[in-house]
Formats: C-alpha cells, sequence, structure tokens
C-alpha cells in the first residue's frame, strides 16, 4: 500500500491493550460482521455533534460553510474494494489520530476484553468506546485521514499488525474539515459493497442519528485512452 511510500510517516506500536483487543476481534467467530458500520455511524455521529455544539458559540468554526452540509457520507468502490466513511465533524489532529486510535483507557477495557474473549460476544463493543476496532472484522487494511480546524490533514494507517502510521496527509483530497475512514475490505467480506446490503444497513443503524446519511456507489468508468498516433512501434 501507499503507507510504504510516506516518506514522512511516523511509525507506531500499539499500546499493550490496543494489540490484544485488535486480535481477539480478527480471530472471533462472531458472525455478525454488520455492526462495524453501526461503530463508524456512531463515531461520525458523536464527531458532527461536537462541531455543530461548538458552532452554537463560536461560529468561526464551521470555516466557510455552515451547518447545513453537517452529515455523513459513505461511499463504495468496487474496483477498488473500498468503502469509505466521512464525516464533517470536529476532525482530529495528529495528535489526536495518536492517542485516541492507538490507545484505549485502560479502566474497564480489560474486563471487555476477558468478557468478549470468553462469550466472544462482539456487541457491546460500542458501549466500551471501543467499537472503532471492529472495522478489523471487514478490513485488513485501515486508513483514517483527518482534518482539524487546529491542524494540517494527516492519515493514520494500519493493517493489525501491531502498528501504526501517521503522516501529514499529502495524497488525498483536502477534507476542509472531519475525517473520513477508508476500509480496504477482506477478501470474505466483498458483501458490503453491494448497494443493496448497505442501503439496509444505513437504514437499519442510522435510526438514532441526528444527521444525513448519504450513500453513494461510486462507478468505475472506463477511460478511453485516445491511441497515440505518433507513438512509433518499437
Ligand atoms: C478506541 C478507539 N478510539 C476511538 O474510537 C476514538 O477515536 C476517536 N474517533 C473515532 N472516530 C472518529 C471520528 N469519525 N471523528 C472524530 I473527531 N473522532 C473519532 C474518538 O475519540 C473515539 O473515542
Amino acid at each position: 500500500s501507499k503507507r510504504s511510500q510516506r516518506s514522512n510517516a511516523q511509525h507506531f506500536e500499539f499500546q499493550a491493550e490496543v494489540s490484544r483487543l485488535m486480535d481477539i476481534i480478527i480471530h472471533s467467530l462472531y458472525s455478525n460482521k454488520d455492526i462495524f458500520l453501526r461503530e463508524l455511524i456512531s463515531n461520525a455521529s458523536d464527531a458532527l455533534d461536537k462541531i455543530r455544539f461548538l458552532a452554537l458559540t463560536d461560529k468561526d468554526v464551521l470555516g466557510e460553510g455552515d451547518d447545513t452540509n453537517l452529515e455523513i457520507q459513505i461511499k463504495l468502490d468496487k474496483e477498488k474494494r473500498i468503502i469509505s466513511i466521512r464525516d464533517r465533524g470536529i476532525g482530529m489532529t495528529k495528535e489526536d489520530l495518536i492517542k485516541n486510535l492507538g490507545t484505549i483507557a485502560k479502566s474497564g477495557t480489560s474486563a471487555f476484553v476477558e468478557k468478549m474473549q470468553t462469550s466472544g460476544d462482539l456487541n457491546l463493543i460500542g458501549q466500551f468506546g471501543v467499537g472503532f476496532y471492529s472495522v478489523y472484522l471487514v478490513a485488513d487494511n485501515v486508513e483514517v485521514i483527518s482534518k482539524h480546524n487546529d491542524d494540517k490533514q494527516h492519515i493514520w494507517e494500519s493493517k493489525a499488525d501491531g502498528s501504526f502510521v501517521v503522516a501529514e496527509d499529502t495524497e488525498n483530497e483536502p477534507l476542509g474539515r472531519g475525517t473520513e475512514i477508508r476500509l480496504h475490505l477482506r477478501e470474505e467480506a466483498g458483501e458490503y459493497l453491494e448497494e443493496s446490503k448497505l442501503k439496509e444497513l444505513v437504514k437499519k443503524y442510522s435510526e438514532f442519528i441526528n444527521f444525513p446519511i448519504r450513500l453513494w456507489a461510486s462507478k468505475e468508468v472506463d477511460v478511453e485512452v485516445p491511441a497515440d498516433e505518433d507513438e512509433s512501434n518499437d
């Protein structure tokens, strides 16, 4: 993946508890993998709540926009086998990415990890604030691109191999503000590239969400590359 090419990438080891949790998730036989979308929608909604709350007292936090584009976008790229979930929430600084996605509050989590390990029931993962890691039920490589008003856009990436990288993001479209999670789907998770499946899940998981959720299926357009007449046949 591009991560090896990122010259300015800093490498980090996950906190031990995080690595353990990720391994349990990845090796769990938990069958309801749909919950990853519920957790991502929930995190996006929390991020949108934060910026909307701040905007009540300081309109400037919304930048040139206003609060009409506080929404969640889900995009399917069948060619690249990537699902992306984007929010126009408050976004994360580089430090936020490192702290929020690389460490977990130890209190209570190890109890949850024990419980999950024995019961194998991941459904309550969100209630312990670690729902994000459920992305590894369906993805083997996850990128988190984020832009906070107080920092430049950064990208976080991990293949759940015990480490993650963070770099200033010079490759992707500027988000303006907010976060985009890109899931590189596992071989066996192809069902999540089906619009019908995603539509059903969005309907199911958007019931208590106070922001619009838009689903886009980006079709790969074949670009006709005009033959270059004067190309000599070598
Ligand atoms: C243990 C995993 N950590 C998280 O899920 C934290 O990462 C951050 N996070 C996850 N998705 C996010 C998101 N989409 N926007 C923002 I702002 N923060 C997010 C929140 O602080 C979560 O509590």
